[in-house]
Parts: structure tokens; C-alpha cells; sequence
């Protein structure tokens, strides 16, 4: 199953894009033996002013077809293990492709969080785009880890 991270705005260079890119590395690396791999990372903007609506098509329309889980400070919290299990049942499902999408400054667009498969919290407060989406990339290298039975997990 191939993970695609979906983003609002562009990361320039510095200390998050290093931590997002060495994150994303090792979930390939340690997901490709289990089946999953890292996609695409789509970065989306909508100069035109649409908001949330017109970058939740920009997303779908370059992931058709593709699973949809929207990260969201509202939606289910859960541990470590539980989100390295959801990410195992997707790929046991069949899911050729699957989306995290990491909303702007105002959040995801209530079409896609309704048409999402998972809506997933960090917990209840509000992190900043750049961080939420190094944060997500560290899960995915912990969830691949966790599945691997290595033993970076030590919880
Ligand atoms: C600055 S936040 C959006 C703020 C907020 N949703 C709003 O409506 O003002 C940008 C994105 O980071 C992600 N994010 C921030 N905090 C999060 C949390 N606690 N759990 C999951 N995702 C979070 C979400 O994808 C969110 O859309």
C-alpha cells in the first residue's frame, strides 16, 4: 500500500523539512518489507482564494481513487499500537492507495472529513501545519517500526 501525505502549503527548507524528509525515509525503508511504502507528498495551494473547498479538490484530483484519512484535533485519539494497527488493516484490505491529508489555517474541508475513512487527533490542541505534518511523518516511521517489531517503540 503506497501513504501519501497531503498538505496545504509549501515547507521551504529548514529544521522541519529535514525532520519531515528523515522521517519519511525511514518509514519507506522500514515499510517496504511489510508492504507499505511511502507515495506521493502533495503539496497543494489555492491562490484563487476557494479555501478549503477548492484545496480538498486540488487533493482529490491528484489522488483519485485513493483511501482518504484527514488528521483533525477533533477527531479520534489514539495510542501508537492503534494507529500502526489501522494502517496494518488497510493494507490487509487491499488499499492500493492511501491519503493523510494535513489541512491549512482553516482546518479540512468538512466534504472531505465527511467522505474520510478515519479522522485522526494528536490530541485536543491545535498544532501548526509544519509541525503537524513532522509529527505525522515520526507516527508513520513509529506505526512501520511497531509492525517490524523493532524495537524503536519502547512503550
Ligand atoms: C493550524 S491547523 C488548523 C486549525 C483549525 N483546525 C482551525 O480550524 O482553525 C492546520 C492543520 O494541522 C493539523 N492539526 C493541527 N493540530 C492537530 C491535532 N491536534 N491533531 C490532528 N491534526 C492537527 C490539521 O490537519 C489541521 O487542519
Amino acid at each position: 500500500m503506497k501513504v501519501h501525505l497531503c498538505v496545504v502549503g509549501r515547507l521551504k527548507k529548514g529544521p522541519e523539512k529535514a525532520l519531515l524528509d528523515d522521517y519519511l525515509r525511514r518509514f519507506d525503508k522500514t515499510g517496504r518489507g511489510l508492504g507499505l511504502s511511502l507515495g506521493q507528498v502533495v503539496e497543494v495551494e489555492d491562490r484563487k482564494g476557494g479555501g478549503m473547498a477548492a484545496e480538498a479538490e486540488l487533493i482529490r484530483a491528484r489522488l483519485p481513487g485513493a483511501v482518504f484519512w484527514v488528521m483533525d484535533e477533533r477527531g479520534e485519539i489514539m495510542t501508537s499500537p492503534e494507529f500502526a494497527e489501522r494502517l496494518g488493516a488497510q493494507r490487509d484490505r487491499g488499499i492500493g492507495d492511501l491519503a493523510l491529508v494535513i489541512g491549512g489555517a482553516d482546518g479540512i474541508d468538512p466534504g472531505l472529513r465527511a467522505d474520510a475513512g478515519s479522522a485522526i487527533s494528536f490530541g485536543k490542541m491545535v498544532w501548526p501545519h509544519m509541525l503537524a505534518r513532522v509529527m505525522l511523518s515520526e507516527q508513520l516511521y513509529r506505526a512501520a517500526s511497531i509492525l517490524a517489531g523493532s524495537p524503536y517503540h519502547r512503550v
